[in-house]
């Protein structure tokens, strides 16, 4: 039905607000007028709405002054034409609007599509919002109608459908500009947006499907996408089936320092995630606290009980890759792992206590060959500004990490975004059980196995955020959101890794 712009293992791209103009004004050079592109535009969305909800028979469409509003005034008219009832709400009167819109407006007004301008109070009849409101013009803040407008969708408990961009919600960094539509359900227009897929994005977003409108190919052609949304197909592409002959020396050796005192925990499932992601060999330098418990837990994981530096070792020059910080703590033990894994000259995954340690003390390092894992908080200390101002674009906040740190960066939560030299990546998978002590640890140990087995530190980071999200879903479905444990994510991610097994015969273990 509609036309989706292809994918590669890459992922789909993911545009800027300021380059999907860009697209419109190639497509409208192509020779299809800009009027001829809304119409495309409208009779996409109304052709979904129609396929979606066949029984509806009665719409509010709640149109803005520009041509996000010129959407809805031709859908509008569109659905007036095939008999349905239609409640037209104009935020801006039709005289103050301009060009395409204007000319969308007075098409629907001579097709006898009855309007009423947006006032504070008004009920919405229909059955479903149309919210043609803001598109990929909102600039700063909503002000006005626009505001009561959108509060009104909200509070009206009815599906809603937003035309190209829930109304309020950034395209470029899904921050959400005051109050934003929470739609139901998105159609958006040429190229999918980055904001989509991050920040408030996927809370706002609902179920989104990308129609490019049959643009040109050549449209596209020398514009760099703001980012790729991971797939599935990236799997299969980076973990081919072993080679028969394959064995535990060549699958790589990756340490995990974690688990300071009482927090013997975070290192267990750090390395236990890392085993399931298959490293040839895992081992763990904890707390000798811990070391019994993750004996019983995880055989396979050579533990070794570390009191400080001298404990330690060679072991550190014996492992291809480090993961450091999962229970690492602030005190004199976690500084002391921290310090060894920084001499160590081995690729690190660095997490949590390592990277606050890191904000505190090491201001300034820079590495290639790193990947940090920081949550907004620590991305905040890291960066010497705000969590808010963190949310408030996320992608900046990734990228502007990268670029002071090296390496490669994932700023996690939903819609974790990886930063590295190839670019921006956006993960539209997992869910809100995530929320749940302990998550993050097992994302890296996950990262330490996919750098044992070869694959570049971007890469890894990629590929491991998707796993850690899938596994995460797929536990989901098994036993629901609520009270799903990090401990849950590491047999399904197993299955994720296995892309030749099929998911539904592949039993999880333990
Ligand atoms: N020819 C084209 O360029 C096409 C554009 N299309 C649609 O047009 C949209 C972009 O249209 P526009 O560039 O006109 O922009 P929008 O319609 O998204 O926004 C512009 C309008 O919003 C108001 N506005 C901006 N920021 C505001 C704020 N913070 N608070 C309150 N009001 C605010 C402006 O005053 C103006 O009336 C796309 O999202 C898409 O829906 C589609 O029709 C496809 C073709
Ligand atoms: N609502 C959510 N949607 C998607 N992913 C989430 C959500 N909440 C948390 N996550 C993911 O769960 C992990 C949590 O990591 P972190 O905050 O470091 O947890 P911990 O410190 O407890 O290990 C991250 O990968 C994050 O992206
Ligand atoms: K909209």
């Amino acid at each position: 039905m509609t036309q989706a712009p292809p994918e590669d293992h890459r992922g789909r791209a993911l545009y800027r607000a300021e380059q999907v103009r860009e697209l419109d004004r190639r497509v409208i050079a192509s020779g299809v007028a800009g009027f001829a592109l809304m119409q495309r535009a409208a009779a996409s969305a109304w052709r979904y709405l129609r396929a979606t909800w066949p029984e509806v028979r009665h719409l509010s469409v709640l149109c803005g002054g520009g041509n996000n509003g010129g959407d809805g005034h031709v859908l509008a008219a569109l659905a007036a034409a095939e008999g349905l009832s239609v409640q037209r709400i104009l935020v801006k009167p039709v005289e103050s609007l301009e060009g395409d819109a204007r000319r969308a407006a007075e098409m629907a007004d001579a097709a006898g599509v009855g309007r009423q301008p947006w006032k504070d109070g008004t009920t919405l009849s229909g059955e479903l919002v149309v919210d043609a409101l803001l598109g990929t013009g909102l600039a700063g803040e909503v002000r006005g109608a626009s505001r009561s407008a959108i509060a009104a969708i909200n509070a009206s408990g009815r599906p809603v459908l937003a035309i190209d961009i829930p109304s309020g919600l950034h395209a470029d960094t899904g921050a959400e500009l005051g109050e934003a539509v929470r739609a139901t359900h998105t159609i958006t227009f040429i190229g999918d947006k980055l904001g989509l897929h991050t920040g408030r994005g996927p809370a706002r977003v609902g179920k989104l499907v990308v129609d490019d409108l049959a643009a040109p190919r050549e449209a596209f052609e020398g514009m760099t996408p703001a980012a790729w949304r991971l797939g599935r197909a990236l799997i299969a592409a980076l973990l081919p089936p072993r080679e028969r002959n394959a064995h535990k020396g060549a699958m790589g050796h990756a340490l995990v320092l974690g688990g300071a005192t009482g927090m013997g925990g975070a290192g267990l499932l750090a390395a236990e995630a890392c085993a399931r992601l298959g490293a040839g060999k895992v081992s763990l330098a904890t707390d000798p606290a811990h070391v019994a418990a993750s004996l019983i837990r995880r055989p396979e994981v050579m533990a070794h009980g570390v009191r400080g530096l001298a404990d330690l070792g060679e072991l550190p020059q014996k492992a291809d890759v480090l993961v450091v910080g999962p229970g690492l703590g602030r005190g004199s033990w976690g500084q002391a792992m921290l310090q060894a894994a920084l001499a160590a000259e081995r690729p690190l995954v660095v997490d949590a206590d390592a990277l606050n340690l890191l904000a505190e003390r090491l201001a300034g390092q820079w590495r290639d060959d790193w990947i940090l894992t920081p949550h907004p908080g620590e991305a905040a200390r890291l960066l010497g500004i705000g969590t808010a101002d963190v949310e408030a674009d996320r992608p900046a906040a990734a990228q502007a990490l990268q670029q002071r740190f090296g390496g490669v960066v994932v700023l996690k939560g939903a819609g974790s975004l990886v930063a590295g030299p190839a670019g921006l990546a956006v993960c539209p998978c997992g869910n809100p059980g995530m929320a749940s002590g302990g998550m993050g640890d097992a994302l890296s140990g996950m990262l330490g196995a996919l750098v044992a087995q070869g694959l570049s530190l971007e890469m890894a980071a990629r590929l491991g955020v998707l796993v850690h999200a899938l596994a995460a879903d797929m536990a989901a479905r098994q036993g629901g959101e609520r009270g799903l444990l990090a401990g849950d994510l590491a047999s399904c991610a197993r299955i994720l890794v296995n892309p030749t097994m099929d998911e539904d015969d592949a039993v999880a273990t333990r």
